[in-house]
């Protein structure tokens, strides 16, 4: 293993990138962009870094066209993850260890880090073949992605920078695909995080009474599970995918008088909340959602309320659900898919992804963006323990990435 670490392969440069901890809360982003600008600079791409906030560097690379008029595309990938637990891990989340069977274990192996290393490979090799872009090609490495994007590619989207890139169409992640077809995704899903309060007279641990705060806490989970289960038994039912309904989950609940060893357990407590991530599809109708929220699962009758934190826009300027055309009236589609194609892929019938991406914000200014992350015959595995991404679909995807961004950097028919 050691002889195989010392090596400079796609491989160890991707098991390189992945041992820089990105993780929230404390994502090393000086690390990750002084590692990837160097790739870049190896490869032989401009490299600018936008810092919208102080500590907060947004990597922008740049393989300029021939003809740096047309609108350009954009490869994006965000640099920060979300935190792993490394006692529940087989190896290290940070240790990028590759089996024998050539799995990669790491935290962001498949969100996403991935794709910003097949990213530089796919550039580095289309060079070395001597081939050059018509359009410019971007790759922008963004932070804060897993907590929002608010400092990232949501400033990023607004800046005088982007504004003068011209981008005509954008790729950012998607998810592993199980099967042998790849996954691709025209819409997010858009967070929202719920809290509901409770507050209620505290009693002895022995009585019963109406109107404690548990008790009326309790009842909004009931009514909350209800309605998921509504949205759930559709997706059962087969009438919907996961990613097409209404999706809440509860994430944290929180109440007790704290003692030192605990909580008190013959005290019940005056105040009790709830935290939920609640999932709305593109069509969902916000003002339906408020309020019913309002109306069945805080209401102010029970001494119940709430706040809900929206994580990034359901419609663009006009009004519309944010989503990427898949059919003939999008020409960068028909090319993406022919550029699937002829590396040897085949699609699934395009989806909406049940979790949410940087690519909102793109969508949000009328950006065609679809999300793709070349990961076929794999289990699902972000966010989870065990995070792990096989180095044979690795190396594949870098192949995906040579046909996509030779075919939609020489593709001249579309206007922006
Ligand atoms: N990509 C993350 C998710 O889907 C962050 C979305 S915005 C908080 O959970
Ligand atoms: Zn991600
Ligand atoms: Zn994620």
């Amino acid at each position: 293993e050691t002889h195989e670490e010392e090596e400079d392969t796609p491989v160890t440069r991707f098991q390189h990138y992945l041992r820089i901890n990105t993780a929230h809360p404390s994502p090393d982003y000086s690390s990750a962009v002084s590692y990837l600008k160097a790739q870049a600079h190896s490869i032989g791409l401009q490299t600018k870094i936008l810092e919208f906030v102080p500590g907060k560097p947004l990597l922008l690379l740049t393989w300029p066209g021939s003809i740096p008029s047309l609108p350009s595309l954009v490869f994006n990938s965000h640099l920060d993850s979300v935190p792993a637990e490394p006692d529940k891990w087989l190896h290290h989340p940070f240790s990028a260890f590759r089996t024998q069977n050539g799995a990669v274990y790491a935290r962001g192996a498949q969100d996403d880090k991935c794709i910003a290393m097949q990213y530089l490979e796919a550039i580095r090799n289309l060079k070395a073949r001597g081939f050059s872009p018509l359009r410019n090609v971007h790759v922008s490495l963004v932070p804060d992605e897993e907590i929002g994007g608010f400092d990232g590619a949501a400033k990023f989207v607004e800046s005088k920078e982007f504004e003068e890139l011209n981008v005509g169409f954008a790729l950012d992640e998607g998810q592993a695909s199980p099967g042998d077809e790849y996954r691709v995704f025209y819409a997010d899903r858009v967070p929202w995080n719920l809290k509901i309060k409770a507050k209620g007279q505290p009693g002895h641990g022995s009585r019963m009474y109406d109107n404690s705060a548990m008790e009326n806490l309790m009842k909004s989970l009931e009514v909350v599970s209800r309605f998921r289960e509504s949205q759930f038994d559709v997706v059962k039912a087969g009438k919907a995918m996961n990613s097409e309904v209404v999706s809440v989950n509860p994430v944290y609940v929180k109440a007790g008088l704290p003692t030192e060893d605990g909580f008190a357990m013959n005290v019940q407590p005056s105040e009790a909340e709830a935290g939920f991530d609640l999932r709305l599809t593109p069509t969902t109708d916000p003002e339906e959602m408020r309020r019913r929220i309002a109306a069945e699962w805080a209401p102010a009758v029970r001494n119940m309320s709430y706040e809900i934190i929206e994580k990034g826009p359901l419609r663009d300027y006009i009004g519309r659900p944010i989503m990427t055309a898949t059919n003939d009236s999008n020409p960068w589609w028909l090319v993406f898919k022919q550029a699937i194609e002829s590396a040897g892929g085949k699609l699934s019938k395009p989806e909406i992804l049940a979790s949410t991406t940087d690519a909102r914000y793109l969508r949000q200014k009328g950006i065609p963006v679809l999300g793709f992350s070349p990961m076929r015959n794999t289990p699902i595995l972000l966010h989870e323990h065990n995070e792990h991404l096989q180095d044979t679909v690795y190396l594949k995807g870098i192949e995906v990435y040579e046909s996509l961004i030779s075919s939609l950097s020489t593709f001249t028919e579309a206007s922006h």
